[in-house]
């Protein structure tokens, strides 16, 4: 067998202990399926004295150090599991140019300066592999970036944030409002102290990014994603979803367009009506899934577990069997590929159909000024429905937050749930301005793109 490889590992967190665990419990195993052994050199974190739960007490502990350069010169592969932009970055660049491979879970790091790592490593000469940055232990990364280069990616929808995937589905559910189920997160450790990267879609952004980048051969950074959380999303949106046969869902889309004759992609995130038919409509929970839509494919679907200690260091551990192989046998992973260099073209250009609650004046005429507002704008409408007093079938107020329209006769408010056919978003903001500006409509109480139909 070969001399064995020097694996070092950069953080001991969720991710990083489990890592570390399986690395020593599969040592044989792995060291067969690679051709030679992984020697865990050491493992870097910020406090080495610290105790540590799963480390503690076993052989790992001994490998703990808090001088993550000097670990990373001299390693043949280095494991990334720290997160956050520095010193991941510094250290991930001092690795790649001292002549190592990288496997990192970082999104946030590979969405913000992805060609940075890329460039380097591809002077280096070595492989720069992140599956569990894109929905955890699910293969994604790989499939968009080998199994499918022959093909042409059309469109990738994911649920790629499983807290907020949980936290829509306890509202359907259950009938909670959003801060309830964020708390329930919390108390399940799925979302953070601070829930805002997921509630308001960073995190997804950042998977959006990179999912972009690799289906369409493109540099797509986080700052090129529309991105929209589920803060205004109600329990009273779920239930009208609900009723109208959908469910909704927090959408990473990254998809081709043509916006005024130039032909691009577009990158955003942000809350939809998903048809109940629709098999991301039944991802429940903290699952993911990504659904890919290619030219000679067709409609893929992956599905699996997104985030958590062990599934996480499953695509670690894949990446770093492949990076591996490649130091024993010879030959390297992708690359970067960028050629096609599409433009990222603007959110506001983006054609979806929208589903519209309105508070309207229950009178003669009004569904027609309606109608006409939606005309002018180009905007056609697919359905109508209508039920009376601002109150659903089942007798509970469906709208939870129209102050205004609570405190006039109930009697003369009716409400209006208009479905669209596909619209530009420009389109659909002018026409929500002038609905708004009707004197016979009372409030716009919610505005949601309907995806996946
Ligand atoms: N937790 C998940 O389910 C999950 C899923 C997919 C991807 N990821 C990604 O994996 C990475 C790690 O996530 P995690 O949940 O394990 O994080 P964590 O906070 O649990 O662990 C981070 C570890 O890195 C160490 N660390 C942080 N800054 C350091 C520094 N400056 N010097 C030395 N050590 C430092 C900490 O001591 C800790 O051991 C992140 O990039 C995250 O986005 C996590
Ligand atoms: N916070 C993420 C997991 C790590 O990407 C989620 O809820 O899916
Ligand atoms: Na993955």
């Amino acid at each position: 067998m070969p001399a064995p490889l020097k694996v070092a590992l950069l953080g001991c967190g969720v991710v990083g202990t489990q890592v570390a665990r399986r690395l020593l419990e599969h040592a044989d195993e792995l060291a067969s399926r690679v051709g030679t052994s992984l020697e865990l050199v050491g493992i870097a974190v910020r406090n080495a004295t610290a105790p540590r739960e799963g480390i503690t007490g076993t052989p790992l502990a001994d490998l703990l150090t808090d001088d993550a350069e000097a670990l990373v010169d001299g390693a043949d592969v280095v494991v990334e599991v720290m997160g956050g932009i520095e010193p991941a970055r510094t250290l991930i660049l001092r690795a790649i140019e001292g002549g190592a491979s990288v496997v990192t879970a970082n999104k946030a790091l590979l969405a913000q300066d992805g060609p940075t790592l890329y460039k380097a490593a591809d002077t280096a000469g070595v492989d720069l592999y992140f599956e569990a940055a894109v929905a955890g232990a699910i293969p994604i990364v790989r499939p968009v970036r080998e199994s499918l280069a022959g093909d042409q990616v059309q469109r990738v929808l994911g649920i790629v944030n499983g807290t907020t995937n949980y936290v829509l589905d306890r509202m359907a559910t259950e009938g909670l409002e959003l801060e309830q189920a964020v708390k329930e997160a919390q108390a399940l450790g799925y979302a953070e102290a601070d829930p805002t990267a997921d509630v308001e879609g960073y995190d997804a952004a950042a998977k959006a990014a990179i999912l972009a980048s690799l289906a369409f051969h493109t540099r797509v950074s986080i700052d090129d994603v529309a991105r929209e959380g589920i803060s205004a999303v109600t329990a009273a949106d779920v239930q009208w979803a609900q009723r109208t046969g959908h469910t909704i869902k927090l959408l990473a889309i990254a998809e081709r367009n043509t916006s005024d004759g130039v032909a691009g992609i577009q990158v955003r995130v942000h809350p939809a009506l998903v048809p109940d038919a629709h098999p991301l409509a039944g991802v429940r929970g903290a699952f993911n899934a990504v659904f890919v839509e290619a030219e000679a494919a067709g409609e893929l679907m992956f599905y699996g577990r997104g985030a958590g200690g062990a599934p996480t260091a499953s695509a670690i551990l894949g990446d770093l069997v492949s990076v591996a192989r490649h130091r024993v046998l010879g030959g390297r992973g992708p690359v970067e590929s960028s050629y096609a260099a599409l433009p990222v073209l603007p959110a506001d250009a983006a054609r979806t159909r929208f589903q519209v609650r309105l508070d309207v004046d229950d009178r003669p005429g009004v569904l027609a000024q309606v109608a006409a507002a939606l005309a002018e704008h180009d905007v056609s409408i697919e359905a109508v429905r209508q039920s009376a007093d601002g109150h659903s079938a089942d007798g509970h107020s469906a709208d939870g937050h129209s102050a205004d329209a609570d405190r006039r006769d109930p009697t003369d408010v009716a409400r209006l749930l208009l479905t669209t056919h596909a619209a530009p978003e420009r389109a659909l903001a002018a026409t929500v301005a002038a609905l708004t500006d009707l004197d016979v409509v009372r409030d716009v109480v919610s505005v949601l793109r309907v995806e996946g139909a």
